[in-house]
């Protein structure tokens, strides 16, 4: 019998098996202690050190994940996440949640600053959270960059159901943006843009141009 995943809590219909539920974002075991400060609010300097203690964000009542069976959906198969009743813009439709993983990449003279060995850069699932080049003073690891990224391959919230517009619709009608959770640690967002998101249509992001060019065989 296959292990029984450490969920968070009950998954919403149609969470797939292999995937584990979360309500608050997961820090991989391998993500460097001096890098979590950077997720963090800034403090005064004579306060107590700030901790990493994101709340949890149950599953929000306007989205829900449906299969898609559309024969002209390009994603036809697989999974997307559609609106419950009529979204309006410029809201918080649901934070993507995942794992967050760190790389730090030592800087070369010959190296343009552009190569990233993160084990979680072929995933389908993961967006970069933050970049700080060698010599930003942020960065505690002077002279490598740094590249912070949320994967939700393995570990995340229905915001991975989220496909791009692409050969589904003329636009998009909501984006990826930074915002923080209430724990106040940094993290990616979905948002319905200005037109909003009508009720019973698929939430749909723009990937990006760089995404798909990665992808082309
Ligand atoms: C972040 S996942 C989105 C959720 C995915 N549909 C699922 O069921 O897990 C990204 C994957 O969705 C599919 N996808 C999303 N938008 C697409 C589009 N416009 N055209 C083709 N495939 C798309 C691709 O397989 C892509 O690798």
């Amino acid at each position: 019998m296959p292990a029984r995943l450490a969920h968070d809590a009950d998954p919403p219909s149609h969470w797939p098996i292999s995937v584990t539920y979360l309500t608050k974002p997961r820090l991989s075991p391998t993500f460097p202690p001096e890098l979590v400060p950077l997720l963090l609010p800034l403090i005064a300097s004579s306060g107590p050190p700030p901790k990493f203690a994101p709340r949890p964000s149950t599953h929000p009542s306007g989205v829900i994940i449906k299969p898609i069976t559309s024969p002209g959906h390009p994603a036809v198969g697989q999974l997307g996440l559609f609106a419950k009743k009529k979204i309006p813009g410029g809201e918080l439709v649901i934070p993507y949640l995942g794992v967050l993983h760190a790389s730090v990449t030592p800087f070369t003279t010959t190296d343009s600053g552009g190569s990233n060995p993160d084990s979680h850069s072929s995933s389908d699932y993961d967006l970069s959270l933050l970049r700080l080049s060698a010599v930003d003073p942020r960065n505690p690891f002077h002279g490598s960059h740094i590249s912070i990224g949320v994967d939700a391959a393995m570990m995340g919230n229905a915001a991975r159901f989220v496909n791009d517009f692409r050969g589904v619709a003329g636009a998009a009608n909501a984006e990826f943006r930074v915002g923080r959770g209430e724990g106040g640690e940094m993290r990616m967002e979905v948002w319905s843009l200005k037109a909003g998101i009508g009720k019973g249509e698929e939430v749909l992001v723009s990937y990006g141009k760089g995404w798909w060019g990665a992808r082309k065989g």
